[in-house]
């Protein structure tokens, strides 16, 4: 029996989790980094933060579990999805690497569908549509604009899978990240040789493509030791951030739907065969449980909305000079009532996925009066915020996906006030998870599959994920919210324009 190691490379820090063959959560260590934002659009960081990142908090998570080195038998991965880390011959970092919600490749979308032979021919190939987030975009992108740098180029890894290649000096991704690169035939659950040939990209850039829970290497004799494990230890393929997630709260059969507020914000629901929504709104990837898929709506900017604004307008007024807390912020949104007195905002901060598809969207704050506060502006970025998440509800909705049960997830899921608001926003009850550290937990419990602890992914979830909470939906705001919903939705048309 060995214990497992969670790790989530996130996009404000990296979390560990120390867990039991039996799913308990043993210790929890969390370290923050920062985001960089060179130019409009631009979105980067440097992966020796997440490298350093990861060797603090497992230190942190074995010392406070009080684990021998021996007592880890292997360690899952997990990160923050699409980013593109460009590697030379010596497996140096390149240049910084470019991120999920970087928007400077508009021009490199346009040109995969052209290579591809249209919009169409592209979703066959890949099962999804040509989007700014995306890695394969990245990649073309520094091809066009770094010319030099590109030349030094051999290999391209997801965030994740650079902290493996520190772990264990495996070049390996999985299943479900990969799908975020546009270059996995998703269907076929492979490297799509069709498209990289369209591209005149090298199959030999991308690494080794596994399923998540199968094992992809153990660490090295320098991880080890900087680790304080040992070289028994083993790391599992793991799964891009929305799938880990996805399985540390147990979505691993259909019905059930997680929604997280994290930096962005995720809906995902579970399918057992690739399903389509035919406008590319939203993705579908390969899940985490072999032989499964999921689709999800993406809204870039969701807690990322509520941090920015605290950063931007906060800075320094909350007690001995920090920041106001979160906390502090929702407890003034609280005091509000329901609408915000009119004030409405769009949380497009950094252009939006589901379901504009938009790079060129923008964030907005619409019919401010004399009268509105601090407390009201908190208050209409979680309804914006929670109405942009609806907008994948919806779609999933008029798609007939069954939705069952949500179970709600990420740093916003945490306040009671705003899971309250997702409840009545939604119009179904949402629960919470006994692990709140949803992809950490996920990446812990594929890592105790491909140790052997389980036989499947989803015999793990079903000894393992219990219901912490539910908050059940209020019929009166629910009526309210349903009459808001509409308004919100047309704002976006309303300023398309002036964003272009
Ligand atoms: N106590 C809280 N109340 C409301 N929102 C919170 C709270 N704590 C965190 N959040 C929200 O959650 C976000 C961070 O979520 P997290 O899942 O930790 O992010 P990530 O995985 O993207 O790094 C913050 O940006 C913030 O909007
Ligand atoms: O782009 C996506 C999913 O497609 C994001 O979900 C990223 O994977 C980042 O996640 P967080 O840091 O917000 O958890």
């Amino acid at each position: 029996m060995s214990n497992l190691l969670g790790i989530d490379i996130g996009t404000s820090g990296t979390k560990a989790l120390a867990v039991s063959p039996s799913g308990k959560i043993l210790a929890e260590a969390s370290t923050a980094y920062p985001c960089e934002h060179p130019k409009p659009l631009w979105s980067e960081q440097d992966p020796e933060h997440w490298w350093k990142a990861t060797q603090k908090v497992v230190k942190a998570v074995v010392k406070q579990a009080k684990l021998k080195p021996a007592d880890v038998g292997a360690i899952g991965l997990s990160g923050q999805m699409h980013g593109s880390v460009f590697l030379d011959k010596k497996n140096q970092v390149i240049r910084p690497a470019l991120l999920w919600n970087d928007q400077r490749t508009a021009a490199e979308c346009d040109e995969i569908e052209e290579r591809a032979g249209g919009r169409k021919k592209l979703i066959k190939m890949v099962a999804n549509p040509a989007l700014t987030g995306f890695t394969a975009p990245k990649i073309l992108w520094l091809r066009n604009n770094e010319p030099k740098n590109f030349s030094k180029v051999t290999k391209v890894l997801l965030p994740k899978d650079y902290v493996r290649l520190r772990l264990t000096g495996e070049f390996a991704t999985e299943v479900s990240d990969a799908s975020g690169t546009l270059l996995l035939d998703v269907v076929k659950r492979k490297w799509s040789k069709p498209l990289l040939g369209k591209l005149d990209l090298d199959a030999d850039l991308l690494p080794t493509c596994v399923e998540s829970e199968e094992i992809t290497g153990t660490l090295t004799e320098e991880a080890a030791k900087k680790l304080g494990l040992t070289t028994a230890c083993k790391v599992v393929g793991g799964a891009g951030d929305c799938a880990a997630g996805a399985v540390g709260n147990g979505i691993v059969k259909p019905g059930l739907l997680s929604t997280s507020i994290g930096t962005s914000g995720v809906m995902f629901v579970h399918s057992d065969q690739p399903e389509y929504d035919p406008a590319g709104r939203l993705h579908t990837f390969c899940h985490a449980v072999r032989g499964k898929w999921h689709m999800m709506g993406v809204t870039l900017t969701a807690g990322g909305a509520l941090s920015w604004f605290q950063d931007a307008l906060c800075q320094g007024l909350g007690a001995k000079g920090k920041n106001v807390s979160f906390d502090q912020l929702v407890s003034e949104a609280e005091k509000t009532s329901l609408g915000a007195e009119g004030l409405q905002f769009l949380p497009y901060l950094a252009g939006e996925r589901t379901p504009h598809l938009d790079a060129n969207a923008r964030g907005a704050l619409v019919g401010l009066t004399l009268a509105h506060g601090r407390g009201h502006i908190v208050r209409s970025i979680l309804e914006g915020v929670t109405f942009a998440l609806r907008d994948s509800l919806a779609i999933m909705q008029d798609l007939n996906v069954p939705v069952k049960e949500i179970r709600g997830s990420g740093g916003g899921s945490k306040n009671p006030f705003w899971r309250q608001m997702q409840a009545d926003v939604f119009g179904k009850p949402v629960s919470t998870m006994t692990a709140d550290e949803g992809p950490a937990y996920g990446v812990a419990l594929l890592a105790a599959v491909g140790a052997g602890e389980y036989k499947s992914i989803e015999e793990a979830c079903k000894a393992t994920v219990k219901t912490a909470e539910k908050t059940k939906t209020n019929a009166k705001a629910r009526k309210q919210y349903d009459q808001l919903f509409p308004e919100f939705q047309s704002l976006y048309g309303d300023l398309k324009h002036r964003f272009e």
